[in-house]
């Protein structure tokens, strides 16, 4: 008998371009939201945008988060019992819209997404990322009801931030790659649609490389468009398996090791250099994807993350220790063998 069945959940308006922040107001009428929202920003988008959002709507609320953490998720889901909104906007950067989209689906509300920075694929996903102690959940979510992406905006932000949300689509390469290989040693559930949307993504940034320029508005146009897609591979493959392999755990245990060093998306980049060498050894695709994120201006080395080659080799070393997530890494990796691939690849 046939028994499979799907729930895939994707926003109901994206709206993407130059000036769109403008009609954040109108999308939130088109979804019937009447009401108050309670915006969930960190304080550099705040002060950017944070007026010109709550100027499109009677008696908004805000509440400012530093961090993605299960008390900020805490801390806003106070807030909005005491304010009462309808919904949730999360304005900023991957860790204001973690927040928001965690606490939304806490609170059973919804949430719109106005990211000022294309620096990560969780602004369409439904996925929240957050660290706890010594691990990092991967917490489903309901995705975003509406995604304001203003392209205007996200030109205005330092580049650097861009060129991680670049090198965060880059990484996709070896996430699908760490899914297929947990499809064939734990049969674990892989959706041809979810990996081959994830991979088309990364192949058109890449071959849109020579378009991606600092002080380039279109720059953020390709970058969005492909956030937008690989957010959406996401919520096909109901989880972040399409975007997120052995080069997110390393990611995630730099944040640990060496806090506020790197960008999330520099260093899932740089730690894919190394997984896709693990994956296809010298003669695989480690070159290409080396050189792509060289081409657009990202990190390439443990150095120009700003970590120590000592700090890196930790985070290689001890990756398979969070999240139950079969990768490449997953049974460990010796430091002498993580020494050796790292210099192998030029990381360190
Ligand atoms: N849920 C998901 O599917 C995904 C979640 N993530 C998570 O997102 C987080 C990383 O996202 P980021 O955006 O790097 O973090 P973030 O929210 O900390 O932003 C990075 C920095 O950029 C600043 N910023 C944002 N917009 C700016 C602007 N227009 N001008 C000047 N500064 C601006 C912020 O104030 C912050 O200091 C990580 O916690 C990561 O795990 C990343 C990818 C996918
Ligand atoms: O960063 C991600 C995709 O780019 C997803 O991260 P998680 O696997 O921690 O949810
Ligand atoms: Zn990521």
């Amino acid at each position: 008998m046939f028994e499979k069945s799907t729930w895939i959940k994707l926003p109901r308006s994206v709206l993407l371009g130059h000036g769109v922040l403008e009609d954040l107001g109108a999308a939130v009428d088109d979804l019937y939201l009447p009401g108050r929202p309670l915006v969930v920003t960190s304080p550099t988008p705040n002060e950017l945008a944070g007026d010109r959002v709550r100027a499109q709507f009677d008696d908004p609320a805000t509440t400012v988060v530093e961090e993605a953490s299960f008390e900020a998720v805490e801390n806003v889901i106070e807030v909005a019992e005491e304010v009462d909104p309808t919904f949730l906007l999360a304005l900023g950067g991957g860790k204001p819209i973690d927040t928001a989209k965690m606490a939304a689906e806490h609170l059973g509300i919804g949430f719109v997404s106005v990211p000022t920075a294309a620096s990560h694929d969780g602004i369409v996903s439904g996925r929240s990322s957050i660290p706890e102690g010594d691990t990092r959940h991967s917490v489903a979510a309901d995705p975003p009801l509406a995604v304001i992406a203003d392209t205007e905006l996200l030109a205005d932000a330092p580049w650097e931030l861009t060129t991680a949300g670049c090198a965060d689509i880059i990484s996709n390469y070896t996430a699908v790659k760490d899914w297929r290989l947990a499809r064939r040693l734990r049969n674990v559930e892989y959706s041809e649609y979810a990996g081959a949307l994830s991979e088309m993504t990364a192949e058109l940034l890449v071959a849109n490389a020579d378009s991606i320029k600092p002080g380039l508005e279109e720059s953020s146009w390709i970058v969005a468009k492909a956030l937008v897609s690989s957010g959406v591979a996401m919520s096909i493959a109901g989880s972040s398996r399409p975007a997120s392999g052995a080069e997110h755990l390393i990611s995630h245990q730099l944040d640990r090791v060496a806090p506020g060093k790197a960008l999330h998306g520099h260093q899932a980049g740089v730690a894919s250099i190394l997984t896709e060498y693990l994956h296809g050894g010298e003669e695989g695709e480690w070159r290409s994807i080396r050189d792509a994120l060289a081409s657009i201006d990202a990190p390439t080395t443990a150095e120009e993350l700003g970590v120590t080659d000592a700090e890196f080799i930790e985070a290689v070393t001890t990756a398979h220790e969070i999240r139950d997530r079969y990768t490449i890494l997953s049974g460990g990796v010796t430091e002498e063998a993580a020494i050796e691939v790292a210099t192998a690849t030029g990381i360190i």
